[in-house]
């Protein structure tokens, strides 16, 4: 269930900070926790769970929060069964601004009624028709790599991936138009995680703000011809699709809808694609694996119902999001005063769970630090003990709208790959991680590709 509508005015920006009848530390003066939150939010993480138990308060960011943790905590709170939590008041100081009437910054009927009409842009015939776009991208885009020399594999896919949403999402064609586009969204994005928020020239606030003007400039200035043709991008999809009663998005919604996708899919996918190939170098067995998968469907190219047959793929995308989720941790605000494992919980706090602790506890996991695909096959379904103990993509009613795009990408691209190359990474390379904001490779992923 959703919550219900919510006046901004009784929920100052700032949480409330009365939490110290809970198990916890404020940390440092003034920064908290927020020097080994950024260090290593993985071990932070485990640290307050081994020292104060599900439930913790901390100070990050310069902010007071209460961490949940574990499968019943991401259950309470995503399921939101008794409309407690707001994702809106949670996600909007990070990222109205840039980021505005995004689906994430919508809660209650608002949300649920922008949410179905989007849904047409996810359905079946709308992804077939992105995979036509994707595939030869991605087999282009792929040939043109470095081959049989290392490079950084996180920066030349992320390039790739925006070339692919240039024209999958919003149907530019390469070229100056594209570019533009790209380098808008890119300084958008970057500015998403600036500390200083001021717009002096220069910074990266400043270029941000300056990025999502041109996206909005080059949205309006094509939204009638969208409107008019029938095209097969998510921009398209987005402005013709309809309400029960017919009803389109206004210009502004779908404005604003379509720049938030762009944000929502991108370094998500990218964080995917560094897991995934990290891992598979250092288990050929697994490549060899897939690629056996590949000749099994006898095509040089896939079709939409081809990738429902590529179970070996499907338990190496999910392993990866299981090791390496790349929301590692879901943000929320109380709308209520409540009772949480025991403890009164103001309105208006803070609180966020974390689907990277949880994918790491013992009691749902064999060996958890081990890359196990088979983990997750149909005979030892080791994630069927808890609904909510796998959450890479949230649940409830904010779960990921775009997971069936993401599986079809990442399918796609490892399918180009492995049917051409050998993944390989230097004898003894282990990737060093950022964590957060999202899981990232901390030093680029330097690879080789060899070609068969
Ligand atoms: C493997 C890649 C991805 C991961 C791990 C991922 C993860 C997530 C997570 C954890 C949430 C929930 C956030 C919350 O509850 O606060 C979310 C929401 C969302 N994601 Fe994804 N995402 C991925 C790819 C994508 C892609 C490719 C798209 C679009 C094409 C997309 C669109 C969205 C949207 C629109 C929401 C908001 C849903 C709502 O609030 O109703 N995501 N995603």
């Amino acid at each position: 269930m959703n919550s219900p509508s919510i006046d901004q005015a009784d929920f100052p920006r700032r949480p409330n900070r009365s939490l110290s009848h809970i198990p916890g530390t404020s940390g440092l003066p003034v920064f908290g926790q927020t020097f080994s939150f950024l260090r290593n939010y993985k071990a932070l993480t485990e640290l307050r769970f081994k020292k104060y138990g599900k439930i913790s308060r901390g100070n990050t960011l310069f902010q007071h929060s209460l961490t949940l943790l574990g499968p019943e905590a991401n259950e309470i709170v995503l399921k939101n069964s008794e409309a407690q939590f707001s994702s809106m008041l949670a996600w909007n100081p990070l990222l109205d601004r840039l980021f505005p009437n995004g689906l994430m910054l919508k809660d209650a009927e608002a949300h649920r009624y922008d949410r179905k009409i989007l849904q047409g842009a996810f359905k079946k015939s709308a992804i077939e028709g992105y995979l036509d776009t994707m595939n030869p991208q991605l087999e282009r885009g792929l040939a043109a790599w470095p081959k049989g020399q290392e490079f950084h594999f996180q920066h030349t896919v992320k390039q790739l991936l925006l070339e692919v949403a240039a024209e999958v999402f919003l149907g530019v064609e390469m070229g100056p138009e594209a570019s533009g586009v790209n380098q808008a969204f890119v300084d958008t994005m970057l500015a998403s995680m600036a500390v200083v928020k001021l717009p002096i020239p220069g910074t990266l606030w400043h270029r941000g703000l300056r990025g999502r003007q041109h996206l909005e400039d080059f949205v309006m200035a094509h939204i009638d011809t969208k409107r008019r043709e029938q095209g097969r991008d998510i921009f398209s999809q987005i402005c013709h699709a309809t309400d029960e009663d017919g009803n389109h998005f206004s210009d502004e919604a779908v404005r604003d809808h379509i720049i938030f996708l762009l944000f929502a899919a991108h370094d998500t996918t990218t964080s995917t694609l560094c897991s995934i190939i990290f891992a598979l170098a250092k288990n050929p067995e697994w490549q060899q694996r897939l690629r056996e998968e590949y000749k099994a469907v006898g095509k040089t190219q896939l079709e939409y119902d081809d990738l429902g047959q590529l179970e070996d793929s499907k338990l190496v995308f999910k392993e990866a999001l299981r090791m390496y989720p790349p929301v590692p941790a879901i943000p929320r605000r109380t709308l209520k005063d409540m009772e949480l494992f025991g403890y009164q919980i103001p309105k208006n706090t803070a609180v966020a769970i974390s689907p990277l602790f949880t994918h790491y506890m013992e009691e749902y996991w064999s060996e958890p630090t081990k890359f196990d695909p088979e983990r997750f096959s149909k005979a030892r379904a080791e994630d069927k003990k808890h609904f909510f103990q796998w959450v890479p993509f949230g649940g409830g009613a904010h779960k990921c709208l775009g997971l069936n795009f993401a599986e079809v990408q990442t399918k796609l691209f490892l399918f180009h790959l492995l049917t051409r190359y050998q993944i390989q990474v230097k004898e003894g390379y282990d990737m060093p991680r950022s964590w957060v904001p999202l899981i990232f490779p901390a030093d680029g992923l330097p690879v080789t590709f060899k070609p068969l």
